[in-house]
């Protein structure tokens, strides 16, 4: 039975014995074959599924070590700033603790899923007049004025488990693959990845360290045009941030690694998200298919080599956002039907 991330990974985290360890089971996702992007790319695709983690997206690698520390240290509340997912991680992991999740969420641009979650774990929920940028800004704020634990991947404890991702990629492959592609927000991911490689790379447990390749949304990109993007916009409400808290680290990781941090369209991204479910049968969040539609969009820039071995994180569930992909979606609403047999038949395409 997989124990969760600390229990699976202790010696790596930051935690002691006396911690007490706050998991949903979280980490040990599924590293699915990509048969179509490996057959569109000639290369052999693997897609990390992150969606799969118990509150659906990759947050909860962090958030269990977060609120573990947090439990520990005696604290009452944590409080977040989020476009969603870490507000949803944050409120399940807290109630866990016996603590208060204290989250502040940009107005109207949150996805449904994300909502839900935060509000029947019974997060305290204050929605900002403004973007996730001001969100941050007054959480840190609140972190320096109130006793309440600051859970935002600002907080290094949170990209420690997040690194944890990286360890299981080397544990399934054997080894590092040649390029590692995500989506790129608030950038604590692509950091927390290319410590996980690091690390397993030091210690002999890969060959090599990947390319890191990260993906932002071409209306919320200020890592690609080198300045803070002041009215991020784009439809992968997950990654609409203009001044990412992580934005040294991404750029560290992408250099350090010989990788490249690029922008895609959301015209690529909602295809992206529509290809890979209908596809691979991996459906995910708008955000979390950037990367996917970076890859598609390096093979049409000549930017792939033939022959690499590429993983994409696809970091949050289709489910979490039904808004956006029946918007975008291609079925044809079929009418109402008549309970008989053959009426369907012919509806179905069968008679
Ligand atoms: C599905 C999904 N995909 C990609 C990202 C980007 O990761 P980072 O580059 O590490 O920020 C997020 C981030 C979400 C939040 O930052 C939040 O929940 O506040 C996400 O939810």
């Amino acid at each position: 039975q997989w124990q969760g991330v600390i229990e699976e990974y202790r010696d790596r985290l930051p935690v002691s014995a006396d911690t007490p360890v706050v998991t949903l089971g979280e980490g040990g996702t599924p590293l699915v074959a990509a048969q179509w992007l490996s057959e569109q790319t000639g290369c052999e695709v693997w897609l990390k599924v992150e969606g799969n983690n118990p509150t659906g997206s990759f947050k909860d690698r962090g958030m269990t070590v977060a609120i573990s520390l947090a439990a520990q240290a005696g604290d009452k509340a944590v409080v977040c700033a989020s476009t969603g997912n870490t507000s949803a991680s944050a409120a399940a992991y807290a109630v866990r603790a016996g603590l208060v999740p204290l989250v502040l969420i940009p107005a109207g641009r949150i996805a449904k899923g994300k909502l839900a979650q935060a509000i029947v774990h019974g997060a305290r929920l204050v929605t900002i007049d403004g973007g996730f940028d001001d969100c941050l800004r007054i959480v840190r704020e609140l972190g320096k004025h109130y006793p309440v634990a600051l859970v935002n991947s600002v907080n290094p404890v949170r990209l420690e488990g997040q690194k944890t991702a990286a360890f299981e990629v080397c544990d399934a492959l054997g080894d590092a693959p040649d390029l590692h592609l995500l989506p790129v927000g608030n950038a604590g991911n692509i950091a927390a990845y290319w410590k996980g490689y690091q690390e397993y790379a030091k210690d002999k447990l890969a060959s090599k360290t990947p390319q890191m390749w990260g993906f932002q949304a071409e209306g919320a990109a200020p890592i690609v045009r080198g300045a803070i993007v002041e009215k991020p916009d784009t439809a992968a409400t997950a990654i609409r941030v203009g001044n990412p808290a992580s934005w040294t680290l991404a750029e560290a990781a992408r250099d350090e690694s010989g990788g490249r941090i690029e922008m895609v369209t959301d015209e690529q991204i909602l295809t992206a998200q529509r290809e890979l479910a209908a596809r691979e049968g991996v459906f995910v969040e708008p955000a979390s298919a950037a990367g996917v539609a970076g890859l598609l969009h390096a093979k049409a820039n000549g930017w792939l080599h033939g022959g690499s071995t590429v993983v994409i994180t696809v970091t949050g569930h289709g489910l979490k956002d039904i808004d956006t992909a029946l918007d975008h979606a291609k079925v044809d609403e079929s009418p109402v039907t008549p309970a008989d047999t053959d009426a369907v038949a012919r509806v179905a395409g069968l008679a």
